[in-house]
């Protein structure tokens, strides 16, 4: 066990990172959400920020799959990003796939020098959300490898995989992990994104919560003027 480290200082969020293409992304809002600045100001952001000072870092020999930890600090709340990163060959699909469960964002990786790779990104789609609620994952379209084409091959490319995108309702990115092009904004962006929907899901659960505790002392006939009025109504003096 080791104790974490700080967060470090160019891991620090105070602002909502942008999406790169308004048409193909899942959300284009400026800033955060009203509810999760406000709700971070006033430190009421539950168990997201909850954060155990310790990590065995022999976890990822374990497992088999390669898994890294990102820290982040937004909006003054620490927040950690576990990011498990699957073996796209196919004899090894059926290892990734018990990983997929319960993700919170799925990061759908292809080749933009290869329209082949856009294609099968469908085929990943189906399968990671045979395993998730479609409606409760964030997710993220990429084209890896933005160095190996012309400006004039991406534009083409971009054109095709901005419809997918939209059709999968995923985030479309473009990066290259040679030069690093988008490689931290892209993460970045995950990372507001992922942290964003953890507060409001945390906020609503206490919004049910209040409303849970409201219905239990209306339902309870006796006590029922305690809910409406101080005083107990007439025909109970
Ligand atoms: N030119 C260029 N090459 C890249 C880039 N990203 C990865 N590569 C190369 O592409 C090959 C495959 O990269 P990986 O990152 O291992 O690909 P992967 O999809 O994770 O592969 P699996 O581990 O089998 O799932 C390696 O030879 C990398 O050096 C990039 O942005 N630009």
């Amino acid at each position: 066990m080791n104790i974490l480290a700080p967060v470090r200082r160019d891991r620090v969020l105070a602002e909502l990172p942008q999406c790169l293409r308004k048409e193909a992304a899942l959300h284009s809002n400026r800033t955060f959400h009203p509810r999760v600045s406000n709700a971070c100001q006033e430190q009421r952001t539950g168990t997201v920020g909850f954060c155990k000072d310790t990590f065995d870092k022999n976890y990822k020999a374990t497992i088999g799959v390669d898994f890294e930890m990102e820290r982040f600090e937004v909006l003054g709340v620490p927040f950690s990003l576990q990011l498990w990163d699957t073996a796209g060959q196919e004899r090894f699909k059926c290892i990734a796939s018990t990983y997929y469960r319960g993700a919170q964002a799925i990061i759908i990786v292809f080749n933009l020098s290869d329209v082949a790779s856009l294609e099968h990104t469908r085929q990943w789609l189906a399968d990671a959300l045979k395993e998730n609620d479609p409606s409760n994952v964030l997710l993220f379209l990429v084209g890896s490898k933005k160095d190996l084409s012309t400006p004039a091959q991406y534009v083409l490319m971009e054109k095709d995989a901005v419809k997918m995108a939209q059709e999968m309702k995923a985030e479309y990115w473009a990066v290259s992990s040679l030069t690093g092009e988008n490689v931290r904004e892209f993460f970045f962006r995950v990372a507001a994104l992922t942290f964003e929907a953890n507060v409001l899901a945390e906020l609503e659960k206490t919004d049910a919560r209040r409303i849970g505790d409201i219905i239990r002392i209306n339902s309870n006939d006796s006590n029922l003027y305690l809910t409406t009025s101080k005083k107990k109504p007439k025909c109970c003096q």
